[in-house]
């Protein structure tokens, strides 16, 4: 369609000039708007509505229309901008800051930001509420009517009531929850009506019940409670220490709106102001919306409560670790001189001498009860090139591949890996090194040792000690080698400190049958692979939240791939640690 001149006001009589304004408008606004100089855009706009008002005056035909449709805030405000963004364009040397203006302005987010909020704008929204009375009674509450539409996500709010008054009020709103994203409803306020429904009275279960019965719209009345302080805390972020599952726990106020989480799951926590009730998301979760956790209050309260139910029984500190006391035979000779870690011999020897176990070993790190705090805290690590290497440790069933994979790894790449020097009370033996196969060390020296917690690990074997100690892992973390170490898993405290950083891995095992399949080992009997199960399970369950990556130890090669993978990864990439080795005073 052709674009009209526009004629600049006061050139003609007022209503023939008026007329041309209108038709240029109505043709090509864009056009029409660069080409005004003189005149202000408002202007001529108020004029034609003058002109429109006049008309609906004199009852024309279609005027009404064209009236509201001129008067539209958004029609003058489209213009004003328009006027502006035209008169910085014509503008001979425009000023700096006019070009940034235009540059910012023309850039492509920022006309999708002002579309999108243009089709929100232009969009009405409902229910039309009845207007409010001219005379409001002074002890009128101020009351707020809030519609929600429901989808499939959750409402996202929980209630209370006030026995005495039987007055209903909301008690929580869950974060990234409908209710939350509304930004109108709030904790404290009183619900009046849902739907239209008194709910004075109620009890809490019959109001939820409404809330979960009712399709499509639901309209709450309610009395805004006043003003809450915003929640100024940080997220923090945690990994779950043990298994929570809202379902069983009776103490929970709304079990549907609590989270199941496992041991290991990292959580954002993201709202603490409630003492007992934090509310939580799993990172890593496509869901927004939060979910009630026990705090680490509640948390305590409930295990002092489960101690005081249970029959006592006297708590030690030390945890005994079975160690086996066998005749040393030639292969299993050979087996420790292959510097593989003393771990590993003790349960080889187990399956190939069929004996009862008749000595243990105790664990050397502090007495550390895990299952007396919910989560730990953690932070985003990425370590620094310069960093020494983080420690890599191994934990897996006996006979599930641990040392075949550590010998592996070590041999295919002996300048980047390595594993530490055991120290042991047995004699040297012909073409042995002191500190090459061992270090060589005496009674006296191993108790020594001992006593002054050296050793990550130790544990007797036919009558002599062996013990992984913690300088021999840092020598070779000094030598700027990845250290690998296996570990008896109930051992993951004593290395779990800021200069060691471990990477705990686990090593699965596959199913029995695969491991029927795989292994030759002719010293495995058919029921090694379900005992061998059955203790990766216990281990699992029990240790799980300390791994950082578990791998399935089917095929040796591809094993032997996934942990050169995970070392990488946990050498190079960022990883969730505990907030705890980032602070200055620990080890
Ligand atoms: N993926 C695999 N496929 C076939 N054989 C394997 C595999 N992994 C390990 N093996 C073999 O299984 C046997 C036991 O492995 P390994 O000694 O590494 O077990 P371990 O977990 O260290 O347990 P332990 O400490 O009791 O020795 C070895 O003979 C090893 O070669």
């Amino acid at each position: 369609m052709e674009e009209e001149p526009v004629t600049q006001p006061g050139q003609d009589d007022n209503g023939a000039s008026l007329q041309m304004h209108r038709t240029g408008m109505f043709k090509s606004n864009t056009t029409v708007l660069f080409s005004f100089t003189d005149v202000g855009l408002a202007q001529i706009l108020a004029e034609v509505v003058e002109e429109v008002r006049l008309s609906i005056d004199r009852d024309t035909n279609g005027a009404d229309l064209l009236y509201s449709l001129l008067s539209a805030p958004w029609l003058c405000s489209l213009l004003r901008v328009r006027h502006i963004m035209a008169s910085v364009r014509g503008l001979a040397a425009p000023s700096s800051d006019a070009q940034e203006l235009y540059i910012l302005l023309k850039c492509p987010h920022m006309q999708a930001l002002l579309s999108a909020h243009d089709s929100v704008a232009q969009r009405d929204y409902g229910p039309v509420l009845p207007p409010l009375p001219d005379k409001l009674p002074d002890n009128e509450e101020a009351m707020r009517i809030v519609c929600l539409m429901k989808n499939k996500q959750p409402l996202g709010v929980t209630i209370r009531k006030n026995e005495r008054t039987g007055n209903i009020f909301i008690a929580r709103v869950i974060h990234g929850g409908l209710a939350d994203r509304s930004g109108l409803l709030h904790p404290g306020d009183k619900l009046v009506e849902v739907n239209g429904q008194k709910v004075r009275g109620l009890q809490p279960e019959r109001v939820i019940q409404m809330l979960v019965q009712s399709q499509g719209n639901i309209l709450f009345k309610v009395i805004p409670n006043s003003p809450q302080p915003a929640n100024s805390q940080p997220a923090l972020y945690v990994r779950a220490m043990v298994d929570y599952s809202p379902l069983q726990d009776p103490a929970i106020p709304c079990p549907d709106a609590g989270m199941a989480f496992s041991k290991g799951d990292l959580l954002e926590i993201v709202d603490q102001r409630d003492i007992r009730w934090w509310q939580a998301r799993k990172l890593h979760s496509a869901s927004l919306c939060c979910g009630l956790i026990p705090s680490t209050n509640q948390f305590r309260y409930k295990q002092r409560e489960l101690w005081w139910s249970q029959p006592y029984q006297a708590h030690t500190c030390i945890r005994p670790c079975m160690l086996y006391n066998f005749e040393l035979t030639s292969h299993n000779s050979d087996f420790f001189s292959q510097k593989l870690g003393f771990r590993h011999s003790l349960r080889v020897w187990r399956r190939n001498s069929k004996r009862k176990p008749s000595c243990y070993s105790c664990e050397v790190s502090s007495c550390h009860n895990t299952s007396a705090t919910i989560c730990e805290e953690v932070l985003h690590y990425q370590r620094h090139i310069d960093d020494p290497p983080r420690l890599i440790v191994l934990i897996g069933p006996s006979g599930v591949g641990v040392n075949e994979l550590r010998r592996r790894l070590i041999k295919i790449n002996p300048n980047t890996y390595q594993g530490p020097i055991s120290y042991t009370t047995r004699s040297q033996k012909m073409g042995e090194k002191n500190g090459r196969e061992y270090h060589f060390v005496t009674k006296e020296v191993f108790a020594y040792m001992v006593v002054n917690h050296k050793f990550l690990e130790y544990g007797e074997h036919n009558g002599h000690m062996y013990g992984t100690s913690l300088d021999s892992v840092k020598d070779v973390l000094d030598n700027g080698k990845i250290c690998v170490i296996d570990l008896e898993p109930h051992c993951i405290h004593s290395v779990r400190t800021k200069k060691l950083k471990p990477y705990i891995i686990f090593v699965r095992p596959p199913s029995p049958t695969r491991m029927r399949q795989t292994r030759k080992d002719p010293h495995f009997l058919d029921k090694d692979f379900e005992e061998i199960e059955e203790a990766s399970r216990t281990m699992e369950a029990k240790y799980r939240q300390y791994f950082d990556c578990v791998i399935v130890n089917d095929d040796l090669q591809d094993s032997c791939m996934d942990l050169f993978t995970a070392i990488q990864h946990a050498q190079e990439e960022p990883q969730w640690i505990p907030a705890s080795w980032f602070a200055p005073d620990h080890l």
